[in-house]
């Protein structure tokens, strides 16, 4: 995992939370989420998109709307993390009111194995685990890793593949901000947030934007679209 704090600024973070559109949450029993530039089809993990690809020749295009992919994907593409033929296609939106959380999970296979995540407005405590057998949860590795607001996470190699990652749920008040408790403590952008208050960060609603590479794509082409326009 990589933490890279104030990935943003405080202006982006605004622009970008004020142009999240109010009509696409789909709202859970613990949060509410929205997916950019659609939610993939359900059996196959697939990413229909509606334009023909570009020619290979052509820069590389994104299909996720440019409140989303900018500034965020060219400042991604800068940290050489992947090759630009792997840039996020797809981002899905995550909004946790105090107290709401996801359940340990893995991102799984319908998408490569990076996924960088933006966090705004508050921040929050990810729990991340090895992906241990039940009869030896005891000896299961655990890290707590602090999200600060604008910072980014991007999460690949074995901690994709080998991790369990999620947010409790139930609590309003994260505790145990420090040094032993937090294995990004040393990264953080600001630490004295959460020294002042006695390791303790009392929680707000919390937005993520997670970008990752969808494996398969399906362009509904030109031609799909005459044939509709001659039936
Ligand atoms: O909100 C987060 O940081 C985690 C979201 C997440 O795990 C997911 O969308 O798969
Ligand atoms: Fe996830």
């Amino acid at each position: 995992m990589y933490y890279i704090p104030n990935f943003i600024t405080e202006e982006e973070e605004k622009s970008i939370r004020h142009q999240i559109p109010a009509n696409r949450w789909i709202t859970l029993s613990a949060r509410r989420l929205q997916a950019h530039p659609t939610t993939l089809s359900p059996k196959t993990s697939t990413l229909v998109l509606p334009t023909s690809p570009s020619p290979s020749s052509a820069p590389a295009s994104s299909p996720l709307p440019a409140w989303l992919s900018a500034p965020i994907l060219p400042r991604l593409a800068a940290l050489s993390l992947f090759p630009a033929s792997m840039s996020p296609n797809h981002c899905l939106i995550n909004e946790y009111a105090p107290g709401q959380g996801i359940m340990a999970h893995e991102d799984g296979a319908a998408y490569h194995p990076f996924v960088a995540t933006v966090s705004l407005a508050s921040p929050i405590v990810l729990e991340v685990s090895g992906k241990q057998p039940q009869q030896q949860q005891q000896q299961q590795q655990r890290w707590r890793v602090l999200q600060e607001p604008r910072s980014l996470l991007l999460t690949t190699g074995a901690a994709y593949t080998e991790t369990l990652h999620g947010i409790s749920d139930g609590v309003q008040v994260d505790e145990g901000l420090d040094g032993a408790g937090v294995a990004n403590w040393g990264l953080l952008g600001d630490r004295v947030v959460f020294e002042r208050e006695g390791g303790r960060s009392t929680r707000a609603t919390r937005v993520s934007l997670t970008f990752r590479r969808v494996r398969r794509v399906r362009h509904l082409g030109g031609s799909v679209l005459v044939q509709g326009r001659r039936t």
